[in-house]
């Protein structure tokens, strides 16, 4: 077998994800059976100063060698990196984005892609003018067990797919919790609320087994019915959103779906920790497959077939856990002992794109991501939710 090839990355911000994403992609993919390539990290930026680049990069364990940078331009513009990572907020993914494609960089850049479906369009288009990889960095899709779920649905475990529930919900209390407005999770300026943050899960559970799992000619745009209800003062942000999808199919592929999708950040899928209730079920005439929470990095399957049969299945990532990542964000789960968090493996569907010159992800191209968002344009429409101007423009280069 020929030596591993490696990926050096470039690592856009120094936050929550940003800490979490590099640590794992510092484990050796030989923990999880990936021989074929290797990651490292050359380089990171802050947008605040090249010294918090600089204690990200040790923090993360970093090589000692990696440059840290006080700007995202040099990053971009840094010869050595094959690739960058985006780690900002949803508000500024569409900017950060278009710099490093502009600078003809491949880009993995995290959920939500960006605040509207024209910015990923034109995001899109640059990358394909440009020949250049981009996915969204939704990292459930590339898991082991996500990988299952659709197998055993193409495999007709359950009949043709009618019907999804999925519900990614935390509970918080938003006006002590984050009180003064800044946090991301309810700032307007950096697109703050359920939707982008939390309810892109619910929305993948439903596209990735509903939709991604049709033949390509029988996919179809769904008609989306959606409920919001806006948090805070300026009602800015959504604290609760209910979106019921209707998916044309034809007859011989089972007749319309149907799924609802919701989620909140007043109640939760897993009310006091309680992981025992299934937020994703998807249905069929012989069956159900149930995903237990959190809905971003479940660990556990069960399917229960219309002849009584249950099949349950545990999930844990791989590790080893020294030196992979703990995230502790809001809502956010935290690894066994051992364990990797699991964002390593939407990092090697991007390094193997790179390698065998991919210019997309194999488990959602940008045309998917492009009606997911369109989907949430849709429930934003319905739900009388608009970001400000600046962040929703396709204007580039804006000032954020
Ligand atoms: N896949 C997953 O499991 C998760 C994904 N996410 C996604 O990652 C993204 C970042 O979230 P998270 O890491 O939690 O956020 P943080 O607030 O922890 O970090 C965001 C970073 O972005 C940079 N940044 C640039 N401009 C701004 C600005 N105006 N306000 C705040 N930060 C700014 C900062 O880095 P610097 O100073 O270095 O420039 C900051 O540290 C979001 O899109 C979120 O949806 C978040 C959590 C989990
Ligand atoms: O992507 C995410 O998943 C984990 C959550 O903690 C976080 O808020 C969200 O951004």
């Amino acid at each position: 077998m020929s030596a591993p090839k490696t990926i050096r990355w470039g690592i856009l911000a120094t936050g929550g994800i940003a800490t979490t994403f590099t640590k794992d992609l510092l484990v050796d993919p030989a923990t999880r059976g990936v021989r074929h390539l290797k990651h490292t990290v050359v380089a990171a930026a802050s947008s605040s100063s090249a010294a918090r680049a600089q204690d990200f990069l040790k923090a993360t364990g970093a090589p000692a060698d990696a440059k840290a940078y006080g700007s995202y331009q040099e990053l971009v513009d840094d010869a050595n990196v094959d690739i960058v990572y985006v780690a900002t907020p949803h508000s500024h993914h569409y900017q950060n984005t278009m710099l490093a494609l502009e600078a003809g960089k491949p880009v993995l850049c995290e959920k939500a892609f960006t605040v509207n479906a024209a910015q990923l369009r034109a995001l899109a288009d640059k990358a394909r003018e440009k020949g250049l990889f981009l996915m969204e960095a939704v990292w459930t899709r590339y898991f082991p067990l996500s990988v299952y779920v659709r197998d055993q649905i193409t495999a007709g475990r359950i009949g043709p797919v009618a019907r999804v529930f999925a519900d990614n919900s935390v509970a918080s209390n938003p006006e002590v919790q984050w009180k003064d407005g800044s946090n991301r999770m309810v700032n307007p300026d950096l697109a703050g609320g359920a939707l982008l943050d939390l309810g892109i899960y619910s929305l993948t559970w439903v596209f990735q087994t509903l939709y991604h799992t049709q033949p390509q000619e029988v996919r179809k745009p769904p008609k989306v019915l959606a409920a919001m209800k806006n948090y805070g003062p300026t009602k800015d942000a959504d604290e609760t959103t209910t979106i019921v999808l209707s998916f044309p199919r034809p007859a011989d592929a089972g007749g319309d779906a149907h799924a609802i999708a919701t989620t909140s950040i007043r109640v939760a899928t897993s009310p006091a920790g309680n992981q025992d209730i299934p937020g994703i079920r998807i249905q069929g005439p012989d069956g159900e497959i149930q995903v237990f929470p959190p809905a971003f990095r479940p660990t556990r399957t069960r399917i229960i077939l219309k002849d009584g049969t249950v099949e349950e299945k545990n999930w844990s990532q791989p590790g080893p856990g020294e030196g992979s990542g703990w995230h502790t964000g809001f809502g956010g789960s935290t690894n066994a002992e051992g364990e990797g968090h699991g964002m390593f493996w939407e990092a090697d569907e991007a390094a193997d794109a790179l390698i065998n010159g991919r210019k997309e992800g194999r488990y959602e191209g940008l045309d998917e991501s492009i009606l997911i968002m369109d989907v949430m344009d849709e429930t934003r429409k319905q739900g009388g939710l608009k970001y400000p101007d600046k962040i929703e423009t396709t204007k580039y280069p804006t000032q954020l």
